[in-house]
């Protein structure tokens, strides 16, 4: 651990371009670094720098004011919030520890954080406080405020659109580079989706939610089940062992989210869609329209069923037309930025920003809706009084673009169906017998019993094995059902795409497919990595050095080091040591006789001077 300590007076931490309001004011201030942390970004200012001194080695209620709710996770809330002194907007994940799995899991996320967030598209990390009994209280991490919310947010601000092909192309190009990095560290997000990416008022893009993200050792893989159900790759259901290209599969899932606006497959349950996922075809996009060769091309790569033939996210980043040529990006953030200034202007106007949770609670219900009635919906749009005006012409504009006009259709194929079928007869059955409970109670457990045989062409089991031998007898008609199926399956879940988004996977929960899985040693056999991509004893040494490079770029970018300069610098000295280690004791003894001789000698003479004058 490195600890500088420095004395920094207020003039020294104003920074240029920053209005009268937000600057430091006050005593001068007594910093300590620890393990720098703040370095991680070359363009840093100073400001960052005292929030996180500060919520190192304070207890942050007093540093940081919390406001409004940005999102809700699983264990905890994240919050607005701002620095004191400086008025730097931040946000801050609040967390109440329940045991020493959920307290190991935060403090992975912020060892992660830590490790990777000076990278443009991850979210910054400025800190995080754990106070010792964080039983009691919660701990605190505080990061970069993403003002332009997640891409969830974003399709839900377009009522009854897809986002812009060039809007979907720079925002996964953007998310690439964030995993082409994380991955180059052996950290796999294993939760990429929608509410993960987020955006800056700057329509920036950043990867955020490391809560279940794993660093890998090398040679190693994952066999745990984790991630959003909708969300996960293949791999993951059938148990692993699955490495860095399980976020491929995800952002191929959240890619085509942005153009249907809604989770692929989200009429099938969670319990069903990890079956769905391992014994069907990938989910794919049945439209015409010209830009679709390219991002029908783009998904069809990441959603490659066998993670073997799956391409790295540097690869894709490198060669698919879909991400690595995007023409005017420059426009394209403008107009993000545009449609995220009107927005807040509307949002003030009207008033309904703050707090969030209440049009949360709206968007939620119109989501679902639309997926149930799509026709009502389209009627009451849009969204009455509380629409503004220019959102509304924004979407109006948006909507006449050519490009977006192409008809969306899901295709449900019989599997799908005979799931799903199952599934909802599995739940009605499972409901009638609650009301029936309610009811009569325990003396009716006999017809309960009774009424749970399954009678001729039924499923009842969700069990892979009984579905497949009974699929058969399903005599569901796909498309005729489909709009029925979904209604049925949505109301019997309280399934909305919402929940879909929020959901993780629970273990518990799932039977575990385990069709096509793969033994740890196959994983590594050629075909998982074509031979080019073959991991070498040197790759991996090289990357180990750039992870030591990266270290000590966290302590002082200018300090910097690049991997071969470590490499030459290790060498010379390798090459002293061991010059020193073929001479070893003759060469000293040579020299401790040389100045032994040239010290009797030195005497000598001064002996013999001494002598001469005397005489
Ligand atoms: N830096 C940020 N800026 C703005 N909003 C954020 C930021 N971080 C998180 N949020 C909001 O808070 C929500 C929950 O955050 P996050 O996913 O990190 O929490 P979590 O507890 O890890 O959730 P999960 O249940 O997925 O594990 C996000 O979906 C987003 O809406």
């Amino acid at each position: 651990m490195t600890i500088f300590v420095h004395l920094v007076f207020p003039d020294d931490v104003i920074v240029r371009n920053v209005p009268e309001q937000s600057r430091y004011h006050g005593e001068p201030l007594l910093l300590l670094f620890i393990d720098d942390v703040t370095m991680r970004r070359k363009t840093l200012p100073w400001r960052y720098l005292i929030l996180t001194i500060h919520l190192f080695i304070k207890d942050p209620s007093g540093i940081l004011e919390l406001g409004e709710t940005l999102g809700q996770g699983s264990f905890g809330q994240v919050y607005k919030g701002h620095h004191l002194k400086t008025l730097e907007e931040v946000a801050v994940k609040v967390i109440y520890i329940q045991n020493q799995d959920h307290k190991e899991r935060i403090s992975n996320e912020i060892k992660i954080l830590e490790k990777v967030s000076r990278h443009s598209n991850i979210v910054s990390f400025f800190g995080a406080f754990q106070p010792p009994d964080s039983i009691e209280r919660p701990v605190w991490i505080a990061m970069e405020f993403c003002g332009g919310g997640t891409v969830a947010e974003l399709l839900d601000l377009l009522p009854g659109r897809s986002l812009p092909k060039t809007w979907i192309s720079y925002i996964c190009r953007e998310a690439l580079k964030g995993l082409t990095y994380l991955h180059k560290k052996r950290i796999i997000h294993r939760n990429v989706k929608p509410l993960n990416i987020a955006l800056t008022e700057d329509a920036e893009v950043r990867l955020i939610d490391f809560s279940i993200a794993k660093k890998l050792k090398r040679r190693k893989t994952c066999k745990e089940l984790q991630g959003t159900p909708h969300f996960a790759a293949p791999e993951v259901w059938t148990g692993g062992p699955y490495d860095f290209k399980c976020d491929i599969w995800s952002l191929g899932i959240t890619a085509l989210e942005m153009v249907k606006r809604a989770i692929p497959r989200s009429y099938l349950p969670p319990k069903t869609i990890g079956i769905a996922n391992v014994r069907n075809d990938p989910p794919e996009l049945i439209i015409s329209y010209k830009w679709t060769t390219e991002f029908y091309s783009f998904v069809k790569d990441c959603l490659t069923k066998n993670q073997t033939g799956r391409p790295k996210a540097k690869h894709l980043l490198k060669n698919h037309p879909f991400v690595n040529n995007i023409q005017n990006e420059a426009e394209v953030r403008e107009e993000i930025r545009a449609f995220f200034l009107r927005n807040n202007e509307a949002e003030s106007k009207n008033g309904f920003s703050k707090p969030r949770e209440e049009p949360r609670d709206t968007e939620k219900k119109r989501t679902s809706s639309q997926i149930l009635k799509p026709a009502e919906e389209k009627q009451s749009l849009p969204m009455a009084e509380n629409m503004d005006v220019e959102i509304a012409s924004l979407v109006a504009v948006l909507e006449s673009k050519e490009e977006n006009e192409f008809i969306i259709e899901e295709k449900l194929d019989t599997e799908d169906a005979s799931l799903l079928t199952s599934e909802i007869k599995n739940i009605s059955k499972m409901n009638k017998n609650k009301d029936e409970k309610l009811a009569v109670e325990a003396a009716r457990s006999d017809t309960e019993e009774a009424s749970l045989q399954p009678s001729e062409g039924e499923i009842i089991s969700n069990n892979s094995e009984d579905l497949h031998a009974k699929q058969d007898v399903c005599t569901v008609h796909v498309q005729e059902l489909a709009p029925e199926i979904e209604q049925d399956a949505l109301i019997a879940h309280e399934l909305t795409p919402e929940n879909n988004r929020n959901a993780s996977i629970n273990k518990n929960d799932y039977e575990l497919p385990q069709v096509g899985s793969t033994t740890e040693e196959e994983f590594f056999m050629a075909d998982e990595f074509s031979p080019q991509e073959k991991l070498k004893p040197e790759d991996t040494n090289k990357e180990e050095e750039e992870e030591e490079f990266f270290m000590a770029d966290e302590f002082s970018p200018q300090e910097k080091l690049k991997p071969e300069d470590t490499y030459k610098e290790k060498e010379e000295e390798n090459n002293e040591d061991t010059k020193e280690d073929e001479q070893g004791t003759p060469t000293n003894t040579i020299r401790i006789l040389g100045v032994t001789a040239s010290l009797v000698f030195g005497l000598y003479l001064l002996f013999a001077v001494v002598i001469g004058c005397k005489n």
